[in-house]
């Protein structure tokens, strides 16, 4: 079996290499022609995971056609931004795993990365991969948990045989919704983690705040179909604390650099993709056009985006109407 693997940057190049680290032949597909070059020459992504070596089962290419001839299943990982554009000008894959975290906003209207996929390709076998998964961690073989999610459970079984190794254990589970929304949310309340860590807030503060957020996360979820149960787990609330609290983070960092001066235009200037920066504008929209309380949310886009006096919208937060836990 091979698999074509769309997007070279970290978490591409990191799923890449568990697949080829147990035999799987993957077609890694870079945009850029000079990305696939370099990988190619140097057996590595040194722009994207510098220090892992790609195995030989690993075929950079900017030919998607290549990547994808043959390949059972095309795992996506690019950034939620570039998918709608990016899927539309690739030929079709037989099946998909959305390994993105993000939402489309369009019109108004909030989309799930699974949502356009299946939209755009026309595919009916459409999967999500999600977990407390940094990839310089994933890429290095240290232990790590993830859940495949699917409403056709062949399909999710057959992605966690794909992806199983003794160092990465995959779950499967039916709640498409819950899983995929999981992955997108955290980064919001990660990057208000990330605030509080630049204000030096203390260890009390963050957790109310993740713990707050898990609250929001479900809330919103829960409007959308997803089962509340399933924010109580990897997906959930286990990324949430891999997010909200990892160095890896660059959602948390960010929240870090931004309370101390970094712009949001030069955020945006830099390699890495930070998919809560979109992910909270969609979102603040989304609850401001139909009147849903999302706090944590606000205050994340207040400061981001209205450049809000950080210490005055988390204050904000506390000083909400009291009420029972
Ligand atoms: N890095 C990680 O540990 C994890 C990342 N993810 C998710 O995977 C997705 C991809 O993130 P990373 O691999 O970390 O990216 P990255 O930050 O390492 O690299 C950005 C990637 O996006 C590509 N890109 C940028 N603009 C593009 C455009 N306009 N069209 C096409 N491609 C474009 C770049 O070429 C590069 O491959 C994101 O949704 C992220 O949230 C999910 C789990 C773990
Ligand atoms: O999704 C991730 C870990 O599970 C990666 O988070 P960042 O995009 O904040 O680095």
């Amino acid at each position: 079996m091979k698999v074509a693997v769309l997007g070279a940057g970290a978490w591409g190049t990191a799923l890449a290499v568990v697949l080829a680290s147990k035999g799987v032949p993957v077609g890694l597909w870079a945009r850029r022609e000079a990305l696939a070059e370099a990988m190619l020459a140097a057996r590595e992504n040194r722009d994207y995971l510098p220090g892992v070596a790609l195995p030989p089962y690993i075929q950079p290419t900017a030919d998607a056609g290549e990547a994808l001839e043959g390949a059972a299943f095309a795992v996506v990982a690019v950034p939620s931004k570039a998918l709608r554009a990016v899927l539309a000008d690739l030929p079709a894959a037989p099946a998909y795993v959305s390994a993105t975290k993000g939402l489309v906003a369009e019109g108004g209207a909030l989309r799930r990365v699974s949502e356009v996929i299946r939209e755009v390709t026309g595919a009916r076998r459409v999967a999500v991969l999600s977990g407390p998964n940094h990839a310089e961690e994933v890429a290095r073989f240290l232990p790590a948990a993830t859940v495949v999610a699917s409403s056709d459970e062949g399909f999710a079984r057959e992605v966690q045989a794909a992806f199983t190794t003794p160092w990465f254990r995959v779950y499967t589970s039916r709640d498409l919704v819950g899983v995929e929304l999981g992955g997108a949310l955290k980064n919001v309340i990660a990057l208000a983690a990330g605030m509080v860590d630049g204000l030096r807030l203390g260890d009390n503060a963050r957790a109310a705040l993740i713990t707050r957020g898990l609250r929001e996360i479900v809330r919103f979820g829960v409007t959308q179909g997803a089962r509340e149960q399933t924010f109580y787990g990897l997906s959930g609330v286990g990324d949430l604390i891999a997010t909200a609290t990892s160095l890896h983070s660059r959602n948390r960092s960010a929240g870090e650099r931004l309370v101390r001066g970094l712009t949001l235009e030069a955020l945006e200037r830099e390699r890495q993709v930070v998919e809560g920066v979109y992910t909270v504008r969609a979102l603040y929209d989304w609850s401001r056009a139909r009147g849903v309380e999302l706090p944590i949310t606000e205050a994340v886009y207040r400061v981001v985006y209205e450049k809000e006096d950080p210490i005055r919208a988390l204050s904000a937060l506390m000083g909400r109407e009291l009420k029972p836990e």
